[in-house]
């Protein structure tokens, strides 16, 4: 491992640098790694910038460094001796079980269509806000394949947790926070009593059409290994967790491939090729060799999940460094990804760099890393790069997808990494390529 730099205040003192991360923080992610390493923000927080590091930091996570917050951003203890810890690590290897392989293989057969219902909708409206309809979409999508093909109300009120949480414009009044808190908690309790109802209904009628995920987690709560609320739990945080990150992806999918009109031909034309105006199933993703690579691409030029946080548990040593318990270490997937120690030509949209000469070839670990890693790694990485896959393959068979020309798409960095304000055009391709309707 290289020798982490003397770790270093980049502004003078602390909160300027606090300060400066505010203000523009994608700016200062790429600003500090010039300082090494290892480099030091203020007394409490320190960021990592290599996959060495980045490794050290994530392999240990639930050890000597901890998550502290929930994935609505409540305070939890994440400490290695923690019940909330042991019984949220056995719910999700049960789910984890679900979102496997032969899980998704049924539920990705039946996604393509979900995809086309939206679509046509979108098509029928002509314009569209991205992140509020791929946000719907996604919803769907993850409702689905949690809970079986009727989810009932739980898209709409995933969709309104999302509402809940985000912060508003304009800054708070200081008794607005706590409105927001109220609201917020008010919404994930309807949305777990749904659940909660569903699951018990799936219970007592196991036959007929379900999903794999809610099924093994009624099996685990029949051994004993779960509780009822333990896989309630899992599934609100699931849905929360992929209905956001799957959408931001998307649009930024979309966007790309409406910036680089050659690399969106060479898509339509492998969908072509390969689908013939049919529908896409699980079997033929394999296939779709360079849409796979625009997935890639996209996730590693905007990770919806742009930086990632722990607390030091225990007294630790990084890059030769002391830290200890309470101290923070940041690592961020959109600096990594950017880093032309790592990535030719860094900033460009290269799909090909994952096909033509692949760059996982030449990577070392832990510096591509849009799903995390170690074992707090996204639990639905296969999933979202399923629906992704298969998302992009639909509308692009059927539809031409365009940015408005009156929009101006923003970053947005108040959740996770989303184009704030992108607005979608939707129209028929051509009436004969849309064979499937
Ligand atoms: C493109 C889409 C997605 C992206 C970019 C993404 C990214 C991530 C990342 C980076 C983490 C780790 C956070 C950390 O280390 O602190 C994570 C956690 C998680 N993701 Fe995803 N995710 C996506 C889709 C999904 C989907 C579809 C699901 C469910 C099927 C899902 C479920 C989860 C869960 C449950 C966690 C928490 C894991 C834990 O804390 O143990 N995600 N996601």
């Amino acid at each position: 491992m290289a020798a982490a730099s003397v770790p270093l205040r980049l502004a003078g003192h602390g909160l300027g640098n606090r300060l400066a991360f505010e203000r523009d923080p994608l700016g200062f992610l790429l600003h500090q790694r010039q300082y090494g390493d290892l480099v030091r923000i203020d007394d409490e927080l320190y960021m990592v910038n290599t996959p060495a590091l980045v490794e050290q930091v994530l392999k240990n996570t639930n050890s000597t460094f901890s998550i502290t917050r929930d994935l609505l951003g409540e305070e939890i203890d994440g400490s290695r001796a923690s019940e909330d810890l042991a019984q949220w690590m056995r719910a999700r290897h049960v789910a984890g079980r679900g979102v496997n392989r032969s899980g998704l293989r049924a539920a990705g057969d039946r996604m393509a269509a979900v995809v086309a219902r939206h679509a046509e909708a979108w098509r029928d409206t002509g314009t569209i806000d991205a992140i509020t309809a791929l946000e719907d979409l996604s919803a769907r999508l993850i409702a689905e394949f949690c809970l079986g093909p009727d989810p009932g109300r739980v898209p709409a009120l995933v969709a309104r947790l999302q509402d809940a949480r985000l912060p508003g414009a304009l800054p708070w009044p200081g008794w607005a926070p706590s409105l927001r808190g109220r609201r917020l908690h008010r919404v994930e309790r309807e949305l777990a009593a749904d659940v909660s109802r569903l699951i018990e209904e799936r219970g007592t009628r196991p036959e007929g059409p379900a999903s794999v995920v809610v099924d093994q987690l009624i099996d685990a709560c029949g051994q004993g290994v779960l509780t009822h609320q333990g896989a309630v739990g899992v599934v609100v945080s699931t849905l929360f967790a992929a209905h956001e990150t799957t959408a931001a992806a998307l649009a930024w999918l979309l966007l790309l491939l409406d910036r680089h009109p050659q690399v969106r031909r060479q898509v339509v034309d492998e969908v072509d090729r390969e689908l013939g105006g049919r529908l896409p199933t699980a079997g033929d993703l394999p296939r779709l060799a360079i849409t796979g690579a625009v997935v890639k691409e996209t996730l590693r030029l905007y990770p919806p999940l742009w930086y990632l946080e722990r607390t030091v548990a225990e007294p630790a040593e990084l890059g030769g460094h002391r830290l200890h318990p309470g101290q923070r270490v940041g690592l961020s997937p959109f600096a990594l990804h950017r880093d032309a120690r790592l990535y030719d030509q860094p900033a460009t949209f290269h799909p090909a760099r994952w096909t033509d000469r692949p760059a996982h070839t030449r990577l070392p670990g832990y510096a591509y890393l849009p799903f995390g890693a170690g074992p707090r790694m996204c639990l639905g990485a296969h999933f979202g790069t399923v629906a992704m896959t298969t998302t992009t393959a639909t509308l692009t068979a059927g539809y031409q997808v365009t940015r408005a020309a009156d929009c101006t798409p923003t970053f947005d960095t108040r959740t996770i990494l989303q184009p704030r304000g992108l607005t979608l055009d939707i129209t028929d391709r051509a009436p004969m390529s849309r064979t499937y309707r």
